[in-house]
C-alpha cells in the first residue's frame, strides 16, 4: 500500500459549538477544550463567537467572554495547534481582525454567503498584511451550482486565499451534490479545498468523507457534533472514520473521544440530536444559526417551526429572506460596505432557496 494521504482537520467546537450553548463558554471550558484538542494533535482550532468575531450582540446573542479573551485563553492552552478565527464581513470589522491577531489568532476564515465572495476581498488583503493564513468560507453552498461555486472560488483564489471551503450551512447537501461541487473546484483551482458539513439530514460525516475522496484536504468537525442547526460532523468520529478509510490526520482519536465524553459532562447541558426544527432546516436549505436564538420564540406563540417555514416557502420567499426575517441581518449590515450599486448576489443571479 502506498503512502497514506494526509487530511487536516479543523475543530470548530469553540466557535460553531457556541451556538447550542448560546455563546456562554467560560474560560475554564475553553482551556479544557483547547488543551484536549491540542494534545490529540488537532492542527487547527477555531475560536470566536458562533457568528464570528464581533458577533456578540443582542441580535446574534451576547457571548460571556470577549472574542479576544476566548482566543487568548485557547492560545495559552494549546502548544502546537493554530488558532483560527471566523469573520463574517459586516458582522466583524477590520479592527476585530486586528484584535484577534493580537490575542493569538494565526488564521482567519472569511465567511460570506456562497455568491458574495467579493465581500471577502478587503478582509483577505488585511489578513495578509497581518501575516495571517486566510481561508475563504462560502456559506450556504447548497444554494449555488458547482459552476457558480467555481466562479466564487476563482475570485477567492485571486484575492490570495490559501483555501476555499464549501460550507453546507443548512446541512442540506446530498452526497452526489458534494461530489460534483468538490470535484469541479479541485479540477480548476490550485488552492486547497475545505469542507464544513452540518448534520441536519444526518449526512455530515458521509458528505465530509466524499469531499475528501474528491480532493478536499481540510475538513471540519466539532466534538460530540455540537454546532448550529443539528450540529456538525463529530470530530472524534470523523477522525476515526478517516483513519479506517486509510487517510492520515496526525490526530489521536482516543483523546478526542475522551474529550467529547467529558465535554458532555462538564460543558453542554444535553446531547444534540436531529429534532424537527433542525430537520426542517436541512430539508429546506436554511442555515441553522437562528435555531437557538430567534426560532425558540415561536414556541411561545404555539407556532411550529415546520409550518412557519413551509408557509414562507409557499409564499415564494427565498431562504435568505427567511433567514433575514428570522434574525440573520448580515446582508443589511454589509450593504453599506459594498461599493457596487447592486449586491453581488443579485449580480450573480444565484437563487437562494
Ligand atoms: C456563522 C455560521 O455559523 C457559519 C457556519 O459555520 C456555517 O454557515 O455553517
Amino acid at each position: 500500500m502506498g503512502t497514506k494521504r494526509f487530511v487536516q482537520v479543523l475543530d470548530a467546537t469553540m466557535r460553531d459549538g457556541c451556538h447550542p450553548l448560546l455563546h456562554q463558554y467560560t474560560a475554564e471550558n475553553l482551556s479544557f477544550l483547547a488543551s484536549s484538542l491540542d494534545q490529540a494533535g488537532t492542527p487547527y482550532l477555531e475560536v470566536s463567537h458562533g457568528d464570528g468575531v464581533g458577533g456578540s450582540s443582542l441580535h446574534f446573542g451576547k457571548s460571556l467572554l470577549l472574542d479576544a479573551e476566548a482566543i487568548d485563553t485557547a492560545r495559552a492552552s494549546a502548544r502546537k495547534a493554530r488558532i483560527t478565527a471566523l469573520l463574517l464581513p459586516g458582522v466583524g470589522r477590520l479592527t476585530d481582525l486586528e484584535t484577534a491577531k493580537l490575542a493569538g489568532a494565526q488564521v482567519v476564515r472569511v465567511a460570506t454567503l456562497a455568491a458574495e465572495a467579493d465581500l471577502a476581498q478587503r478582509y483577505m488583503k488585511a489578513a495578509h498584511a497581518l501575516e495571517l493564513e486566510a481561508f475563504g468560507f462560502l456559506m450556504l453552498s447548497s444554494a449555488a451550482s458547482p459552476e457558480q461555486l467555481l466562479e466564487q472560488g476563482k475570485k477567492l483564489e485571486s484575492y490570495g486565499a490559501n483555501a476555499v471551503y464549501i460550507v453546507d450551512s443548512a446541512g442540506a447537501m446530498t452526497i452526489d451534490e458534494v461530489r460534483a461541487k468538490v470535484s469541479l473546484l479541485r479540477q480548476h483551482l490550485s488552492i486547497r479545498i475545505g469542507f464544513h458539513g452540518h448534520n441536519n439530514l444526518g449526512l455530515a460525516i458521509g458528505n465530509t468523507l466524499i469531499a475528501v475522496e474528491e480532493g478536499a484536504d481540510l475538513v471540519d468537525g466539532c466534538l460530540a457534533g455540537f454546532g448550529a442547526g443539528a450540529g456538525n460532523a463529530p470530530t472524534e468520529v470523523l477522525v476515526a472514520a478517516l483513519h479506517k478509510m486509510g487517510y492520515e490526520t496526525g490526530i489521536d482519536a482516543s483523546i478526542l473521544l475522551q474529550a467529547a465524553d467529558e465535554m458532555l459532562l462538564k460543558v453542554m447541558p444535553r446531547p444534540q440530536y436531529i429534532e424537527k426544527g433542525a430537520l426542517s432546516l436541512g430539508i429546506m436549505g436554511i442555515r441553522g444559526n437562528s435555531l437557538f436564538t430567534t426560532l425558540p420564540l415561536l414556541g411561545k406563540y404555539g407556532a411550529d417551526v415546520r409550518d412557519l417555514f413551509s408557509s414562507l416557502v409557499i409564499r415564494g420567499l427565498s431562504a435568505s429572506d427567511i433567514e433575514r426575517s428570522a434574525g440573520g441581518a448580515i446582508e443589511e449590515r454589509t450593504k453599506n460596505m459594498n461599493p457596487s450599486p447592486s449586491s453581488p448576489r443579485q449580480a450573480s443571479g444565484i437563487p437562494f432557496h
